[in-house]
């Protein structure tokens, strides 16, 4: 990767002038990165900040909306997010990966255009083992006439987003950011402060021989999946005449940034375990913005049987099947699917 001298302040001015972004939303995002870069100091301390382990009071855990149980560091980076972003003047309303329903802009405060959706920590149970975590974001329009946005008003499809992002605190802390004109990577200078833009307009390479997937589900995986993660594991000598190497790090932060710089194909398909659930990612806070960046990066993003930006979301938390990361690979997992549900 080699660095720039442009932040990421004079890229989303120069975005701003060439018509791509207004003014709003230039200044969300770069509250979103001044958020980041604030979880990227918690999460840095590590077991020094006295922010690992679990939430909660009195030996009780802290349980979410998704059922699961929060650490302390999915609190404070939630607090973090909506303290940054409540009052900027940019916002109608926010939603959370965290939190049970959409959050309103507070009464003593402006409101603007834009819906901000979050995971803020992605990852969470890699947290207290220190592997990269990261906090994901997806900006979409505030429907016109609406100022006071209820969950319904969130229900829009991938396509509508005017923004997406991540950044993943790893080795090094990196924003990765689309505007829906290509797919852009920054990294923090830690002595500076600020984000400086170090791969524009990155590209997933068409083919790949890496895929990600948590194979200990393998069992109560859909045949059509069976299938193709049985035809890759053959290698060279099965239907693919190649082998394929494969890498799961559990965060999707991660393990979708890997894709985007050297490829690959990540799944986390629907099983019999969360089927009910309807998948384990969630469409909002994951795979809408992590596929509008896959996109804008040249790569597909599918449920296995439809494009994920096309979904109609039907809940706030709502969860789907995902696949994502090179094109040619995730049309060969789509057509798995469509030889099975043809049959
Ligand atoms: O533990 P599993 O089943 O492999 O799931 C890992 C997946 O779950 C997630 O951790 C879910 O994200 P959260 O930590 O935000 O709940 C993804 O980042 C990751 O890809
Ligand atoms: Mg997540
Ligand atoms: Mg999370």
């Amino acid at each position: 990767m080699s660095s720039t001298n442009i932040s990421l302040t004079r890229f989303l001015i120069e975005e701003q002038r060439a018509g791509r972004i207004s003014p709003d939303l230039r200044l969300l995002v770069e509250v979103v990165a001044r958020a980041c870069k604030s979880i990227s100091i918690a999460v840095g301390k590590g077991a020094l900040g006295g922010v690992l382990g679990d939430a909660g009071a009195n030996g009780e855990a802290s349980i979410n909306v998704q059922g699961e149980a929060q650490k302390k560091l999915d609190v404070l980076s939630n607090e973090i997010l909506l303290e940054a972003n409540a009052w900027g003047g940019h916002l109608a309303g926010l939603a959370s990966e965290e939190m049970d329903t959409s959050h309103p802009i507070p009464d003593k405060y402006p409101r603007g255009n834009y819906l901000l959706l979050f995971d803020p920590l992605d990852g969470s149970s890699n947290i207290d083992v220190n592997i990269s975590v990261g906090t994901i974001f997806s900006v979409l329009r505030c429907p016109d006439g609406v100022d006071n946005p209820g969950d319904e008003h969130f229900l829009q499809p991938g396509t509508a987003q005017v923004a997406a992002g991540y950044c993943t605190y790893g080795p090094s802390t990196m924003l990765v950011l689309t505007v829906g004109h290509g797919t852009h990577a920054f990294t923090l200078d830690r002595e500076v402060g600020s984000f400086v833009l170090t791969t524009r307009g990155m590209k997933i390479p068409e083919e790949t021989r890496e895929f990600a997937v948590n194979v200990s589900n393998q069992r109560f995986w859909e045949a059509p999946m069976q299938a193709y993660v049985g035809d890759m594991l053959a290698g060279k000598d099965g239907p693919r005449g190649k082998d394929f190497n494969m890498r799961w790090v559990a965060s999707m932060v991660a393990d979708v940034h890997r894709i985007l710089t050297r490829g690959g194909i990540f799944s986390y398909p629907l099983d019999s375990k969360c089927a009910p659930k309807g998948g384990k990612l969630r469409l909002m806070y994951e795979a809408n913005p992590m596929s509008f960046l896959v996109e804008q990066a040249g790569g597909a993003a599918s449920t296995g049987r439809q494009r994920m930006l096309d979904v109609q979301p039907t809940g706030l938390h709502m969860r789907v099947p995902v696949f994502m990361g090179s094109k040619a690979e995730v049309e060969t997992a789509v057509r798995y699917h469509a030889g099975h549900d043809a049959a």
